[in-house]
């Protein structure tokens, strides 16, 4: 993390309150153009003390004045610079090396799922929870060292798993620890579960786990304790901390990582508390217990949080309102994280966004004004990317998450993209459905989109476009890496969009009476009159209607009937990147 000392800038900025100035270094990474800015830290404890004497202030403030304190941007942008930091922090310190990971299935749960749904399609098998925790830990960052797993009839409420697991677990611990010893590298002090763990039980399965593995040095140097806090479930929210590129996104994460550390208070704010000069001045109020002070701590963080958030929130909104106002369809392209959402947006708009082969590359929503190629009844269309579902996801990051996921609410059309190259991609599709209906999108037009072809054996890719091409609903089987498809995945995109009711103002010759009636069928009426040239009708119907009536229309809002002259288009240079716009 040092930058070449040529390279590196210093810039000296001031705290909120104009008290203790700060100083940090910035760097631009000389080897690679354009990359982001890297934060470094010339004491990293002392801008961190700053920063919660920033919070403890902050704290002091009701829930109503922290809404209403208006921000300079000056002040915004120092606040902001702090969030980095903390920020950079979390992702550079909250990250284990090695662990074990303890797989469960509940057999609880799947004998309710059946009892409800008669069978237990949809749930996933012990060995496919496995596969993804795995590819979790290694997104994370962490080398998994063991496995151990439990089919429990009833869950232990105390520890989750049996005790026997228990001893099983500890017991693998110290194996991979001896191992490690001899081989001299650094001991594995983490074990991930694949459940969600009440705190509680995280609390005794640290114990448990503490007594032979994490042991005293576990109140080791400062920086130690934070990297030593037992991850448990949070696998997810390192991931998502790795992730996040915009302001609210980070935001998001910050509070959920709060949100989350709340009911298990560690250690993390009393080692910054030690900092801050003896008996913790500022920080500590008469009487206050350590614990009290924790608490307060997170709390009002906690508040802060929600208040930016709200406010990042209200500007989006600003901007969505004014998207509809163009009145251009909003399609969000939905689906399993890693299913290729990204890389669809990229290869219909060339926008450059991030497209990795991890999970969670996307986390902020991110809209782009495309001209799809081929598209026949309207020029443009608004493109979403939104960050990829997931099973199991911590109840907690849900909610955090799903602000986000009103862009999907709010779409017109939603392109659920599947990774058919995944076995189990017929559970993520139920996964995605099931988050769908959760969030009230479930009713909306969707286009289910095959994708990954290129990776199938040709058999089976020929199998999934038969089975697209009969299904009832909207489908279609594509490859975004080879460009395969996409002319039929544009003209499915048409297809649902043309079901859409648009907006409307007729003027109808009363030659076509029975055009009023067919309106009522398929669409609304609002406002009727029988003016002296024929009937005024402002209502809503069916895009493909919409494009029939176009002669009568007085102003009609949101579609054109422009055909498009691009006949023939190079899919597959569109997905290599070699595109030229026309
Ligand atoms: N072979 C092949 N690989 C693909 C295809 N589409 C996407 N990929 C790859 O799949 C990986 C994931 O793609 P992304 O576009 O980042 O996936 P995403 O759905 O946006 O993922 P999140 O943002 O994490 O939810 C990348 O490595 C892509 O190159 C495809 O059609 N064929
Ligand atoms: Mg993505």
């Amino acid at each position: 993390f040092a930058p070449p000392p040529s390279s590196s800038r210093h810039r000296t900025i001031r705290t909120v309150e104009g008290t203790t100035p700060g100083s940090i270094s910035l760097f631009d990474d000389a080897d690679q153009e354009g990359a982001p800015l890297a934060i470094l830290f010339e004491d990293v404890e002392s801008e961190l003390d700053e920063l919660t004497r920033g919070v403890d202030r902050e704290e002091e403030r009701t829930v109503s004045q922290v809404e209403n304190v208006a921000l300079t941007d000056e002040e915004d942008r120092i606040l902001t610079d702090q969030e980095d930091r903390l920020f950079q922090y979390i992702n550079n310190t909250v990250r284990v090396e090695s662990c074990i990971l303890v797989g469960v299935e509940d057999l609880s749960l799947a004998r309710k799922a059946r009892k409800v749904t008669g069978d237990d399609f949809g749930s996933w098998t012990l060995e496919e929870s496995m596969v993804e925790m795995r590819e979790l830990i290694q997104t994370a960052g962490l080398a998994l060292k063991g496995e151990i797993t439990q089919r429990l009839q009833e869950v232990n409420p105390r520890t989750y798993i049996g005790s026997g697991k228990v001893d099983e677990a500890k017991q693998l611990l110290a194996t991979i620890n001896d191992e490690l010893e001899r081989r001299g590298e650094g001991e594995c002090c983490t074990v991930v579960f694949d459940a969600e763990l009440y705190p509680g039980q995280q609390k005794a399965l640290e114990n448990a786990f503490n007594k032979k593995v994490i042991d005293n040095d576990f109140l080791g140097s400062d920086q130690e304790d934070v990297v030593k806090l037992p991850v448990t479930y949070s696998g997810h929210l390192d991931i998502f901390a790795q992730h996040a590129k915009t302001r609210e996104g980070k935001l998001q994460v910050d509070l959920a990582l709060h949100e989350y550390r709340k009911p298990r208070l560690t250690r993390m704010w009393t080692h910054l508390e030690r900092q801050s000069g003896s008996g913790g001045v500022g920080l500590r109020g008469p009487g206050e217990t350590q614990l009290e002070v924790d608490k307060r701590i997170l709390r009002d963080r906690i508040l802060v949080l929600k208040a930016k958030i709200d406010d990042v929130q209200k500007q989006r909104d600003l901007h969505r309102r004014g998207r509809k106002k163009g009145g251009l369809p909003v399609l969000a392209l939905v689906g399993y994280t890693n299913a290729g959402k990204s890389t669809l947006l990229n290869c219909l708009t060339r926008a450059g966004i991030l497209a990795e082969n991890i999970l969670f590359a996307t986390l902020d929503p991110t809209t782009r004004r495309v001209k799809l190629p081929g598209y026949k009844t309207h020029p443009e269309v608004l493109l979403t990317d939104t960050v990829g579902f997931i099973q199991k996801l911590p109840t907690q990051l849900v909610a955090a998450f799903r602000a986000t996921l009103e862009e999907v609410k709010e779409a017109d059309v939603l392109i659920h993209i599947i990774d058919v190259a995944n076995p189990t991609w017929r559970k993520q599709e139920e996964s995605v459905t099931s988050v769908l209906n959760e969030i009230g999108a479930g009713s909306k037009p969707i286009v289910r989109v095959f994708n990954k072809l290129d990776l199938l054996e040709p058999e089976d890719a020929e199998m999934l476009k038969y089975e697209a091409a009969c299904a009832e609903d909207f489908s279609v089987g594509i490859s975004s890496k080879t460009g395969e498809g996409l002319g039929d995945f544009v003209a499915v995109v048409e297809d649902a969009l043309s079901g859409l009711l648009v907006p409307v103002e007729l003027e109808l010759p009363y030659s076509c009476g029975d055009v009023v009636n067919t309106i009522h069928e398929v669409g609304s009426i609002e406002t009727i009159d029988y003016r002296e040239n024929g009937t005024y009708v402002v209502g809503r119907v069916p895009r493909s209607l919409a494009m029939k009536l176009e002669r009568y229309n007085v102003a009609l809002v949101g579609a054109s009937s422009k055909e498009d002259s691009e006949s023939e288009i190079d899919w597959a240079a569109i997905g290599r990147g070699r595109h030229t716009a026309k």
